[in-house]
């Protein structure tokens, strides 16, 4: 069996520590993402999860020792990723350092596979698109009212993971790399462009100039939900055939977020219109939509149907 990485660990093991005492090893690969890999791993404490391997990408003329100060305040600042606790959210167990430029993000091992992939370009039934949806409204409520707020900054169908029963659904990924990778190009003074996935960016990102920073907020991550909830009733990605961050600008400032296709119901296009707000203040937030008659209506439906007819007896 390969060895994967070696790295001292300071702390004896405790129960938020890290998942192992000295060393991991790969037991599969799961995939491989923009910035390194996803593995199944087994560390020496005989825990079996998931590591994420990050490389960060180093400009000619970076420092070495200063990039690997900068990406550890990245890390230390994402620590509490490891304290969220929610059903649909992935359990994040450690971030290490084991190299000066690479970072791996140890998690909780899922069976299942990417809402991307369970979409298939296909678009899903309605009852499906509301259970899904309110279990990532969940997730955001969970995440958006946390002190400090945790943003995601990279929701995309990509980024949620379908359990192999087909019923619960997680969030996974929180834009660590986009995170990471900020801290590098600012230290390598390229441009802070926005990072993360073009077509589920909301158009503040878009529209951010070189100058100004970069600003991922609760809104952006609810523009991006609306994203998703667009490719669960379309089976495509919005914007599928945009190649840059102007042209999807100017689509957005021409049209705004891409019409839902005939033949869903009005209250699935007003929850996503509340969702994909060219205005970002005129957003709802995770709280008000999980309010929305389209995600409450239906479950009166059903209820009312099962007291009509039996159902589920
Ligand atoms: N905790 C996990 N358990 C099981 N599989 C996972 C887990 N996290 C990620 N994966 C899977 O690993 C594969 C690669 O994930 P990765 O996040 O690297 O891809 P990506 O989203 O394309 O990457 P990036 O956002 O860095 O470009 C995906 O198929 C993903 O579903």
């Amino acid at each position: 069996m390969q060895i994967f990485f070696h790295c001292l660990n300071s702390h004896p093991l405790r129960p938020e520590g890290p998942p192992f005492l000295e060393r991991w090893d790969a037991v599969r690969l799961i995939g491989r993402g923009g910035f390194g890999e996803v593995h199944e791993v087994r560390t020496d404490t005989g825990v079996t999860c998931a590591a994420k391997t990050l490389r960060l990408p180093l400009q000619l003329g970076d420092e070495l020792p200063s990039v690997s100060t900068e990406i550890h305040r990245a890390v230390e600042s994402e620590r509490n990723l490891c304290r969220l606790r929610h059903p649909n959210i992935v359990r994040f167990l450690h971030i290490a350092q084991p190299e000066p430029a690479a970072v791996v993000v140890f998690m909780e091992l899922l069976d299942g596979r990417t809402l991307e992939r369970f979409i298939d370009n296909k678009p899903l039934d309605e009852p499906k698109i509301r259970d899904f949806s309110e279990q990532i409204c969940r997730a955001l409520l969970y995440l958006h009212s946390r002190q400090p707020p945790v943003i995601h900054r990279d929701i995309n169908c990509s980024n949620m993971i379908v359990r192999a029963d087909n019923t619960r659904i997680k969030l996974i990924d929180f834009g660590l790399s986009i995170k990471l990778e900020q801290s590098v190009s600012h230290m390598s003074a390229s441009t802070q462009s926005p990072k993360g996935t073009l077509n589920f960016m909301a158009p503040e990102l878009l529209g951010a100039g070189e100058s100004d920073s970069v600003q991922y907020s609760r809104e952006s991550d609810i523009w991006a939900f609306g994203c998703s909830v667009f490719q669960m009733a379309s089976g495509a990605r919005p914007f599928a055939n945009a190649r840059s961050f102007l042209e999807m600008a100017q689509l957005i400032d021409r049209k705004g977020a891409p019409a839902l296709p005939n033949g869903r119901s009005a209250e699935l296009r007003d929850f996503y219109s509340r969702c994909t707000a060219k205005d970002r203040k005129r957003r709802r937030s995770a709280q008000e939509l999980l309010g929305h008659e389209f995600l409450t209506g239906g479950k009166l439906k059903t209820r009312l149907l099962s007291s009509l007819f039996g159902a589920g007896n």
